[in-house]
This record gives structure tokens, sequence and C-alpha cells, in this order.
């Protein structure tokens, strides 16, 4: 691992560890802050929240994104021990962290053998991804534009799996989605921890999807975790209706 260092003195045995993160916009008061998670190997985290509550800013200021915009970063990230120097999307990507970050980051006018075809080097790795997802084999001659929002998700998130990636982070997968493509795409993200041994870090507004498939779940309010922790050692339902409420569950 060439681009990290020093090993981290607070090594948990996390694959991914993410410590006193803050994200700040136009040098204005944190959007997220105080963030912290640790990923052990093949789980499922969601991070659920209201609107604005910071799940994406806290996904970008891990991955180093907001210095593209108005947005600035601060926090310690770790990878199987490791502490990541200055992390960017380029260095996490190398160090095989991926972000699935939105479905409209397809090129809506090439079709999906096309643009799988551009990612994956070896026809195996295609055949595997048309394995999980076979709607993405159905569709293959079809250009990206025409699919369905869930297909294009699955495309999305196939693009960043040819990658190869051993922690995948995902933004609002559910995002304008039917419930049940919602739950597809959530049955998708558990497989791939269970078989594929990712690890996972999803941020999602859709609680009951979310909770049926998660090993962990943070909640996030006003920029600050409320709750984080194994589903079975919080009181799910006392939290979410504290800070959900009831109507947007
Ligand atoms: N590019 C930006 N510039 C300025 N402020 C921003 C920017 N992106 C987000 N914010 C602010 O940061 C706070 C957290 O927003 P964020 O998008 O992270 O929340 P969220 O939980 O992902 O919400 P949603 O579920 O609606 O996407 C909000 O107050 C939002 O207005």
């Amino acid at each position: 691992m060439t681009d990290s260092t020093p090993t981290d003195p607070v090594f948990t045995g996390s694959v991914f560890t993410v410590r006193d993160l803050t994200v700040t916009y136009d040098g204005g008061p944190p959007a997220v802050s105080g963030y912290h998670v640790d990923l052990a190997p093949g789980t499922l985290t969601v991070i659920l929240g209201r609107n604005g509550a910071g799940k994406t800013s806290t996904l970008r200021g891990i991955t180093g994104f907001l210095a593209h915009e108005s947005g600035s970063s601060k926090g310690r990230i770790s990878i199987r021990g490791q502490v990541v120097k200055r992390p960017n999307p380029l260095r996490l990507s190398k160090l095989g962290v991926g972000l699935v970050a939105d479905q409209h980051k397809v090129f809506v006018n090439m079709c999906v053998q096309d643009q799988l075809r551009l990612v994956a080097s070896r026809k195996q790795d295609l055949e595997e991804m048309y394995d999980f997802f076979p709607r993405l084999r159905e569709r293959r001659t079809v250009r990206a534009g025409l699919l369905s929002g869930g297909e294009r998700q699955m495309l999305a998130t196939a693009l960043v799996l040819l990658r190869k990636p051993s922690v995948l982070l995902v933004d609002e997968l559910s995002l304008g989605l039917a419930p049940g493509m919602v739950r597809e795409l959530m049955g998708h993200l558990r497989r791939l921890a269970d078989e594929r041994g990712l690890t996972i870090l999803a941020a999602d507004q859709a609680v009951h999807a979310s909770l049926h498939v998660a090993d962990q779940v943070q909640v996030m309010d006003s920029g600050s975790l409320v709750a984080s922790g194994p589903l079975d050692s919080l009181d799910i339902d006392a939290v979410l209706d504290t800070y959900l409420g009831r109507h947007e569950r």
C-alpha cells in the first residue's frame, strides 16, 4: 500500500475506519461533524437520515470529492489499519474503495455492453457482472438513457464493481425508485457482502429496505450521528421515531 502511511494507532481490526470527519461548504458551519465508523469485513452498514442530514456530504467527505466543489473535509481515514494520507478519489480508488455516487453518471448515449466493456479487463469479468445483474444482460444492447432508473443504478454499480473494490460506498441507491426495485437493489448489496465479501457503507432514505439488509446502522441528524451500532444493539424504532418521524418511514 504505497499511498498510505502510517499505521493507525487505534486500529480496530476493521477494513475501513473513519474518525472525526468534518465537512464544510464555503467556510460555513459544518454540514457534518464528528462522524466516525468502523466497517468489519464483508458487512453492510447503512446511514439513515432525513433530507439534509448530511449523508451525501459524509460519503463525499470520505472520498475527497468535495475538493472539486466549494466543500472541504477533515478527518482520519484508515484502510486495514493504514492511515490514508490526503484522501482523494483517485488515491482511495487505488486502495480499493469504490463510490457509487449517482445513477446519472452513466453515458446515456452508449449501450450497456459497450460501457461495461470499457471497464471490464476480461470477458469473464463481464460475464460475472451479467450473472450478478441478469437485467443488464437482458438490456445489454440498450442505450443507458433508455434504461429504467433501477437498471441505470445497476449499471452504475456494475461499472464500479468491475474495478474490483474491496470497500464500496453507495449514495442514495433508492433515489426516485419504486419500492420493489429498492428492495431488489438492497438485496444485491446484501449479496455483494455475503457472496463477494465486499465491505459496504450505504447512505439511503429507504428505511425499511435498508434495515432489512443491514448489519450495522447509523442515524444522522443535522450533520451529527445520533445513533450508531449493530442493528440488534439499537432501539432502532425509538431512534427513527425521534429523528425521522413515523410518516417518513
Ligand atoms: N455543494 C454544496 N454547497 C453548499 N451546501 C451544501 C452542498 N451540498 C450539501 N450542502 C448542505 O449540506 C447539508 C447536508 O446535505 P447532504 O446533501 O449531505 O444531506 P443528505 O442527508 O444527503 O440529504 P439528501 O437525503 O436530501 O440527499 C445540507 O444543509 C445541504 O444544504
